[in-house]
């Protein structure tokens, strides 16, 4: 067994470890068949039993965002832990401008998704993985709008080319092959195209047959996405919910739209279609430093070198403890049609997080949580984010934000 710290979760178990779990308890990614290499991906999992938060944190007293001031230390002790993430009593109105193919360093493509909103002036994103998921406002057709525009903003089916004319592939096809009415059932029809034609008419666009979707609700952290900073592990929880939701189709003859990408690009030399993916999205919230601020975290770095933890650096520069919400990612869910009785798998350690993104009225349905644990505790520290630092930030999400690092 690997050597992982002592403020881990005691139910928390290595990826590689040969002990056997009873039936639907501590669930981990490896129960999930995750792994790095040649894996056969989510897709055909059977539905796991509802995960809600059984934990419920202290009810606090409210805190007014802060000033970036220095308050005395002993400020803190009435200023209290606010680690709850804030409910909103409304969803907020969120709109896709535009969408773009994104292909990615790994050979996984994905495609960014950039919302406006009525609740704040931040470019929000979703970045989407799979042929699956498709916004139902970047689909709506704007008044006047011409093909050519369509095509522009990213509200179009398969993919671009030099010369297309139309936003829609299946109209496309239809009129190169000189057909007036039905396409022949060999079409290469994509399941873009089938989720865009359900998107008008119902709800959910996700096809309930491929089970629930894998979604991470992430918040910027320019420091450790950006800079190499190993304060914390979000650069790392980045690209491993990227690493899950392109793992391989499981079989790739029958993958809905797998006969699409690309097909225009084939006389290049390379073979640049991309592998058809299990897919899920990431909602990629601006809410550096849990809501502070990159100013604000940057002071906090100078409190916790000082020797206060993440949360007491919080309090003492008059914020709560975690100042997020998650309204917007609940909007942006039900946007991409995944609302509805097949629900999400959420990747998090976050309880509240699972219990805000559900929204005001269960508008999403949480069925599953997977934990996200740290490379270094799984692969005994030859992986991943290490250094005191880093362990001391774990150790205060697992004592003071309750964390769960097991299923
Ligand atoms: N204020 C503050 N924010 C931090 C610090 N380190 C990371 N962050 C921010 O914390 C956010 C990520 O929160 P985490 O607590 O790591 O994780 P989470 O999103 O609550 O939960 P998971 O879904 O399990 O990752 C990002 O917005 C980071 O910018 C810090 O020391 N102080």
């Amino acid at each position: 067994m690997p050597d992982f710290p002592a403020h881990a979760s005691p139910a928390f178990t290595p990826a590689a470890s040969p002990r056997a779990r009873p039936k639907g308890h501590d669930r981990t990614v490896s129960d999930l068949r995750l792994t790095r290499e040649g894996e056969k991906g989510v897709v055909g999992v059977p539905a796991p039993p509802l995960v809600s938060p059984a934990y419920t944190p202290p009810r606090t007293p409210d805190v007014g965002v802060g000033h970036d001031g220095e308050p005395a230390v002993d400020d803190r002790a009435e200023l209290g832990p606010k680690t709850k993430a804030q409910f909103l009593d409304e969803l907020p109105e969120v709109t896709c401008e535009v969408r773009a193919r994104i292909p990615t360093t790994t050979g996984t493509e994905m495609w960014l998704h950039l919302y406006h909103n009525n609740a704040d002036e931040k470019e929000h994103l979703a970045i989407v993985f799979g042929p699956n998921i498709r916004s139902k406002s970047l689909d709506r057709q704007r008044p006047g709008e011409s093909e050519r525009e369509r095509m522009i903003r990213g509200a179009y089916v398969g993919t671009l080319y030099p010369g297309r004319t139309s936003s829609r592939r299946v109209e496309e096809i239809k009129k190169e092959a000189g057909f007036g009415g039905t396409l022949p059932a060999s079409s290469p029809a994509s399941s873009e195209e089938l989720s865009m034609q359900a998107s008008e008419g119902s709800e959910t666009t996700y096809p309930p047959s491929l089970g629930p979707p894998l979604v991470r609700i992430h918040s910027e952290c320019y420091t450790g996405e950006t800079v190499w900073s190993a304060r914390c592990d979000c650069g790392e929880q980045l690209d491993e919910a990227a690493r899950l939701m392109s793992l391989p189709w499981p079989t790739p003859s029958t993958t809905p739209g797998s006969d699409t990408p690309n097909s225009h690009s084939h006389s290049l030399p390379f073979d640049p279609t991309p592998v058809p993916s299990c897919g899920g999205v990431i909602i990629y919230l601006r809410q550096e430093g849990r809501g502070i601020g990159l100013l604000s975290k940057l002071k906090a770095y100078n409190l916790q070198d000082l020797g206060h933890d993440t949360m007491e650096a919080n309090l003492l520069l008059r914020h709560p403890g975690d100042a997020r919400s998650y309204g917007l990612a609940t909007s942006m869910l039900l946007d991409l049609g995944l609302g509805g009785e097949n629900g999400i798998k959420l990747l998090t350690n976050n309880p509240e997080k699972v219990r805000a993104v559900e929204g005001p009225n269960q508008e999403i349905r949480v069925v599953e949580r997977v934990p996200m644990i740290p490379l270094a505790w799984k692969t005994g520290g030859l992986e991943g984010v290490r250094g005191p630092e880093v362990e001391r930030y774990l150790a205060t999400k697992i004592e003071k934000f309750k964390h769960m690092f097991s299923g």
